[in-house]
């Protein structure tokens, strides 16, 4: 195995672009509440705080500076987005059986459509719809002069026990040590080319890009993420979402507002 602490003797490749990849081909299953009717679109499109899901999401990377574009990777037969159209996003209906099959469609869309070999690409959840340009650029500023790249991460937060199920339900097996312990999230931020290597090689069951790249024998970094940018994955998370994206709205409206009653002034003087 190769040991990325150590300094690598090879140089790095040239710079290279920044591409979005945003998985959108799930349907959601687990967002379903039990004995709810199966709801007319998949969880992505679902309205939160007013808009559909992935448009939130699509939003922040329409917002960051300094990609070259965002591929969405829909279902065959998906329209949804070509009556949504988002600016700086190109929409390919490459979605496979699983996330996996979708990413690596994604990537093999995105060599076809001009991208290098060694540009970079931010993989995220179409499901991450809190996610925010601030965050993508973190990710970015703190990955792009790494040798492997790099996912963001929430360090877990709670007591983490492991549980064993038996005649009297499920109970606790032991309480693990979590201070090496982070929740995976997205954007993870991988160089195209050797992204695509490892997602062929690891085949369907890696659930994220760094599985893949770890596979290969490689230490994917580490970067803060943050609570809030949790995936919509259970009934209840959507009106969690809903919450904090309604709360930035207002305190988005509540700076504006802020601004056009103390303009800055010639004196110095708000009031004047
Ligand atoms: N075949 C698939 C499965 C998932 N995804 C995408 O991968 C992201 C993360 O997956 P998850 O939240 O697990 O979504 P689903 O697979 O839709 O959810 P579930 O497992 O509950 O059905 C989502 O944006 C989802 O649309 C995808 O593009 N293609
Ligand atoms: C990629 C991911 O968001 C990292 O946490 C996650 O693994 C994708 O969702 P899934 O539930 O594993 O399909």
């Amino acid at each position: 195995m190769t040991d990325l602490l150590a300094p690598s003797p090879v140089p790095h490749p040239p710079q290279g672009r920044f591409w979005g990849l945003v998985p959108c081909a799930g349907v959601g299953l687990r967002a379903i509440a039990p004995g709810s009717p199966t709801p007319e679109l998949p969880k992505q499109y679902q309205l939160v705080a007013g808009q559909p899901m992935v448009l939130h999401t699509l939003a922040a990377f329409a917002g960051t500076a300094g990609l070259a574009g965002t591929l969405v990777a829909v279902a065959a037969g998906d329209q949804f987005l070509a009556d949504h159209p988002v600016t700086g996003c190109f929409v390919v209906p490459c979605g496979g059986p699983n996330r996996a099959d979708t990413v690596r469609g994604g990537l093999k869309a995105l060599l076809a459509q001009g991208a290098a070999q060694h540009d970079w690409v931010l993989v995220h959840d179409a499901a991450r719809c809190l996610i925010t340009p601030q965050q993508i650029r973190n990710l970015i500023d703190a990955c792009v002069d790494d040798a492997v790249g790099g996912l963001l991460a929430h360090k877990l937060p709670d007591t983490l026990k492991t549980a064993v199920t038996g005649p009297t339900g499920v109970r606790v097996a032991a309480t693990v040590d979590r201070s090496d312990k982070w929740l995976a999230q997205t954007p993870q931020m991988f160089r195209i080319g050797p992204l695509l290597d490892a997602i062929s090689r690891a085949g369907a069951a890696v659930t994220d890009e760094a599985s893949a790249m770890e596979a290969m024998g490689l230490r994917p970094k580490l970067v803060p993420g943050g609570a809030q940018n949790f995936k919509v994955t259970y009934p209840d998370d959507f009106a969690l979402a809903a919450a904090v994206l309604s709360q930035r709205g207002r305190a988005t409206t509540a700076e504006r507002f802020q601004g056009r009653r103390n303009p800055p002034s010639a004196s110095g003087n708000p009031f004047f």
